[in-house]
């Protein structure tokens, strides 16, 4: 593989359990050094995407490389080549952190041992606790010992499933930093993830729904190329309505594809600005709410892609 080639290139991937089509016809390149996230509602294909991109899972159809390798012919030497953190990873709670280390270092029966524990242990910042029982340790202090036990052989890529489900948003924002330090190192990061700041923080986003890559590019280009035209109303405090009074009288109305609370704000949008402003016209005159045209957020985006891709992959519904 040269500098420039990059470090996943699949096209065409698909993949069934029992006739159910998981990941359809799915084409995505992620290109080397860069964070990639991941995604997508529940179900929506990403685990198996990652499985099928590190061979543990075979496509139906498809084809393509991971780390310039065939992920049809040459999954074993891909798998020596990254590092997979799968949502449930686990640990001898009984053992200590370097003994962890160590056993998995055993495991892949890797040269200087003592040496990539060592290096690992302090990477992550992890040398001054190593001495700490595995079991003992605070939801992000397992997830950070769970990079570690993927780093540990030097992979190139690196697969994160999940990895901060459940973490406090210090311990998230403490990890999201090891893993802008090892992209910064030259590794590639494919991490699939359910939170919106975290998607902010990666280089690049995909958005999977039904199987079906919907949208990919950088934060910005994915807003770009929604189309989607926002605006806020919020309570002006004077009124009687509320903000629930308002989501209901606007949900079903023609163009309008975006109905969202936030707090005491109400975030309404479309993708056809005619039509959404003019069902919009007969409520932006009522004194009981503020209103303003804002640019979409992320959070927007994804909403409305799920709510659009519920309507074109109905039959595709899990
Ligand atoms: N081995 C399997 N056998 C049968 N069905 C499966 C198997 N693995 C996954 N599925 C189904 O495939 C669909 C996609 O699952 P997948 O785990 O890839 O989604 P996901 O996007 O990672 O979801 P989440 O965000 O909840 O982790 C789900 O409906 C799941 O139940």
């Amino acid at each position: 593989m040269t500098a420039a080639a990059p470090a996943i290139a699949v096209e065409g991937l698909s993949k069934s359990f029992g006739g159910r089509m998981v990941v359809d016809a799915l084409s995505l390149t992620v290109p080397a050094g860069k964070i990639m996230g991941f995604l997508g509602p529940n179900g929506s294909g990403k685990t198996t995407t990652i499985r099928l991109l590190c061979g543990l899972l075979t496509p139906d159809h498809g084809r393509g490389t991971c780390l310039g390798l065939d992920i049809l012919t040459q999954s074993h030497e891909i798998r020596r080549q990254i590092g997979y953190m799968t949502q449930k990873f686990s640990f001898y709670e009984d053992l200590s952190i370097v003994e962890n280390l160590d056993f998995v270092s055993r495991v892949f029966d890797l040269p200087d041992r003592k040496r990539k524990v060592a290096d690992t242990l302090e990477r992550l910042g992890l040398a001054d606790r190593r001495h700490q029982l595995a079991g003992q340790l605070s939801g992000g202090w397992k997830q950070r010992l769970a990079l570690a036990a993927c780093i540990l052989h030097e992979p190139r890529l690196l697969l994160l499933d999940e990895p901060t489900a459940g973490v406090d948003p210090k311990a998230r924002r403490d990890f999201w930093e090891q893993i802008h330090a090892l992209a910064a190192d030259g590794l590639t990061v494919l991490v699939s993830t359910h939170y919106m700041d975290e998607a902010e923080r990666c280089h690049e986003i995909a958005y999977l729904a039904y199987g079906h890559l919907l949208a990919r590019g950088t934060v910005a280009e994915v807003i770009a190329d929604a189309g989607l035209i926002t605006f806020t109303a919020q309570e002006s405090g004077t009124g009687m309505k509320r903000i629930a009074d308002l989501a209901r009288a606007l949900a079903g109305l023609p163009g309008l594809d975006l109905v969202a609370p936030f707090g005491s704000a109400l975030h309404v949008g479309g993708g056809d600005a005619a039509l959404l402003r003019h069902s919009l016209a007969p409520f932006l005159g009522d004194s009981d709410f503020v209103w303003r045209e804002d640019a979409p957020t992320l959070e927007d985006v994804f909403i409305h892609l799920m709510s659009s891709s519920t309507d074109n992959f109905a039959g595709g519904v899990r």
